[in-house]
């Protein structure tokens, strides 16, 4: 077929040509490399040596100094030739894994030739600087992920382009090696996507940069506002979403956007381990990441109950409390540094005293602020005087006088000592205008105990009041991410919405996978980030990338109508789930090990995802060595039969999950329950397996029941398709009975 197909042949001629351009930059920048750094190396060590280090006098210090200087800031344009020429040949290294992965052909003007873009995940120039391929996150580019054929637009510098687009192809590159190519003038028919889908799970998160679809795209490339919330069904792509943001937010302001602005939350290690591994395109730029837990602990309150579950009525108290609080004296402590103390907590409280007019807040913190640099300067000014300290200072060693002034200390009178020493008492006292700065004399504890009835406050609490009493934020921020945001409670998202007011959040999460009891809603998400950021955006994910028909009907069958009927999955049909219902101890474990041992024989991961910690440790007693239990920093094995609790399989995939205890008392019919089986079903990419001991779970009959009704509403619709005939495979268990797509029927 590729011999004989002309469009093939010409394809396969660009994509060698483009791959020997790509190859030739990298040898020349290779090359270049190494010849600026010989050449470097060289002047660096000439120069060096004309450089003499004297420090005898002032101005042979003077000399020296400028020389180092000199020498400091050729090192630094070196280094930024460099650094430039490196980020190139980290592209042109990426681009020879894959030169592209799209084209399209469009019409700028309608009286011109359509033109070809090739789409890759970096962009690249030829040396007359014309785009050889251009990066996915660049304007023209949103014309292959709107998926528009003909008329289409996209945005550059806010202005819409109108433009015409004849042809969108994919390409599935090895290389310099063409697989194949598909043109998509239909939405639904992304080849390119399908062929990706048809995988078996692999542990790491994948780079979806090619096959971003178009709801998707609508995140990653959304206007930057304030706050926001994308909700999403699971399995659609929020944590890959929420990747190709950050790289293209990275992108698109590279000028002025570095990793240290960008504050990711995530529950777990996950990204940690993968980031940088997912987009090649974030090149180094990995932003912050955290855990809630790390971030308390990285604001130093690591010892405190960091207070996540509590109730954030007692936020609210804590408001309520500061807009009507008298500072007492005892509420302020002493300035010290270097072990001594520079102002008694007396003299700090007759400085806020000034200001009393003002109420508690920031304008009062900041006045006090000024007021006790001032004090403490005065006190640094008398230490100078002192004749001890001076002797201190004429007794310093050579490096430290160095260090501290520049030079060697040779005062030839009274006045220049006294000015060194003052030199000197503002060096080895600076820490305490930094303890000014942060508020370190006031005593939140103590304040805070007396607006909450004389309860100690938790680290969420201390953070809190302290913002509000100081006004304070993270002024570095510009951009907080924060995943699975359904498992935060109001009390974690009201310190975050504070700590981060003048910073642009991306909220992402799946409100039917809050499986803890106490999160917040997403209305109570909301009317956070309204109360702190003013208006919140959203968006919603309703098709899922990693469960069939069958399993995406089978989880959607257990949330509320509305949003059932509007979710699909992109799959095509598959198998129908499996329900095992089992009478007798005896007959449910046969069954279990019944349905493990089938599991070692197919492809693919299977997880048995069990309700909690102590459910996993009988279950792994009875199945003995025919499943592995899963830890938490475990690596998850390509194959076989895991065990784990639902806790941690929560945001993982695998090929085939076996719900092994789907009995009425571990799933009823509760709303935490539907959201736990919710989250432990879509889990599965392939497969389903319910079994039960004694009674089926209620949630598990109705969600069946609501999958059947949906595919002979809509049979049509991929969620609608409904289970399917069961596979053949599927043999029940002895005193098991079998359901697919019919009408559950545990054993009496
Ligand atoms: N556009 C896409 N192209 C290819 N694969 C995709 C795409 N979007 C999502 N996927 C795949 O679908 C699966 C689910 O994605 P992801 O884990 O990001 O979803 P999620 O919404 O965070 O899921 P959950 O909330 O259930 O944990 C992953 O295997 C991901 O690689």
């Amino acid at each position: 077929m590729a011999e004989t197909d002309p469009i093939f042949q010409q394809e396969q001629a660009h994509l060698s040509e483009i791959y020997e351009q790509i190859r030739q930059i990298r040898d020349e920048l290779a090359l270049k490399l190494e010849t600026t750094h010989k050449q470097a190396a060289q002047d660096l060590r000439d120069m060096s040596e004309e450089v003499t280090t004297d420090f005898t006098s002032a101005d042979e210090t003077m000399e020296t100094l400028a020389a180092i200087e000199t020498l400091n800031s050729v090192i630094d344009a070196y280094n930024q030739a460099h650094d430039f020429d490196v980020d190139r040949l980290r592209r042109t290294i990426a681009l020879l894994r894959q030169p592209y992965f799209a084209k399209v052909r469009l019409k700028m003007r309608p009286n011109r030739p359509a033109r070809d873009v090739y789409i890759g995940s970096v962009g690249l120039t030829d040396k007359d600087r014309r785009p050889l391929i251009v990066d996915w996150r660049s304007p023209i580019a949103e014309t292959y992920y709107n998926q528009e054929s003909g008329p289409t637009t996209y945005l550059v510098d806010g202005k819409v382009r109108h433009v015409d687009l004849e042809l969108r192809r994919q390409f599935d590159i090895t290389a310099d090696q063409l697989n194949s190519y598909f043109d998509t003038t239909v939405a639904i028919e992304d080849s390119l996507l399908l062929s990706a889908l048809r995988r078996h799970h692999t542990e790491k998160l994948r780079d979806i940069t090619a096959t971003i679809q178009r709801e998707q795209n609508e995140v990653v490339r959304h206007a930057d506002v304030p706050v926001l919330l994308v909700n999403g069904i699971a399995g659609s792509g929020k944590t890959s979403v929420l990747l190709q943001r950050i790289a293209y937010l990275f992108y698109n302001e590279r000028e002025s956007l570095s990793p240290e602005q960008v504050y990711l939350f995530t529950p777990n290690d996950v990204f940690k381990r993968y980031i940088d591994t997912v987009l090649p395109s974030l090149g180094e730029s990995n932003p912050q990441t955290f855990t809630w837990r790390e971030f308390v602990a990285s604001l130093g309150l690591k010892d405190r109950a960091d207070g996540a579950a509590g109730s954030s009525d007692r936020l609210r108290q804590l408001d309520a409390g500061v807009g009507a609080l008298a500072l007492e004296p005892e509420d302020f402590r002493e300035v010290s540094a270097d072990g001594e103390v520079l102002l008694q907590a007396s003299q700090v409280a007759s400085a806020a005293e000034k200001f009393a007019r003002f109420p508690v807040g920031p304008r009062l913190v900041a006045l006090t602020k000024d007021e006790l640099h001032v004090r403490l300067d005065r006190k640094l000014g008398r230490l100078a005087h002192d004749e001890d300290v001076q002797a201190e200072m004429l007794g310093l060693d050579v490096d430290e006088q160095l260090r501290i002034f520049g030079e060697v200390a040779n005062p030839v009178d009274d006045a220049e000592t006294l000015e060194l020493t003052r030199r000197y008492v503002e060096d080895r006292y600076a820490s305490a205008h930094d303890a000014i700065e942060r508020v370190d004399w006031l005593r939140v504890d103590r304040i805070g105990s007396r607006l909450l009835d004389g309860r100690t406050l938790t680290a969420a609490e201390w953070l809190y009041l302290k913002l509000a009493i100081t006004g304070d934020s993270a002024p570095a921020a510009r951009y907080v991410m924060v995943d699975e945001v359904q498992d935060y409670t109001e009390t974690q998202l009201m310190v975050l919405a504070r700590y981060f007011s003048r910073a642009h959040f991306l909220l992402l999460g799946d409100e039917n996978q809050a499986i803890r009891e106490g999160t917040a809603t997403f209305p109570q998400i909301r009317a956070i980030f309204e109360r702190t950021h003013g208006e919140v955006d959203s968006c919603e994910l309703l098709t899922s990338y990693r469960s069939s028909p069958e399993i995406t009907a089978l989880f959607m069958g257990l949330v509320e109508k509305d949003a059932r009927s509007r979710a699909s999955s992109v799959h095509r049909a598959g198998v129908a789930p499996e329900v095992l219902a089992c009478d007798s101890r005896e007959g449910y474990l046969d069954a279990l090990r019944d349905v493990v041992a089938r599991a070692h024989g197919e492809e693919g991961l299977c997880a048995l995802v069990a309700q909690d910690g102590s459910r996993v440790h009988w279950l792994s007693r009875q199945l003995g060595d025919s499943v592995r239990v899963l830890h938490a920093d475990d690596i998850l094995p390509e194959r076989g039969v895991v065990l784990l609790d639902l806790a941690l399989a929560k945001g993982l995939e695998f090929d085939h999950v076996v719900i092994p205890d789907a009995q009425a008392e571990v799933y009823p019919d509760t709303p935490l329950a539907r959201r736990r089986l919710y989250t432990a079903l879509s889990r599965a990419m392939h497969k389903v397996t319910i079994v039960s001991q004694g009674e089926l779970s209620p949630l598990v009959t109705s969600a069946l029941a609501a999958a059947k009704a949906s595919a002979t509403a809509d049979p049509g619709s991929a969620a609608g398709a409904g289970p399917a005939p069961a596979a053949d495979d599927s043999v029940p268990a002895a005193d098991a009975s079998m359901t697919a797509g019919g009408d559950p029927a545990p054993e009496a």
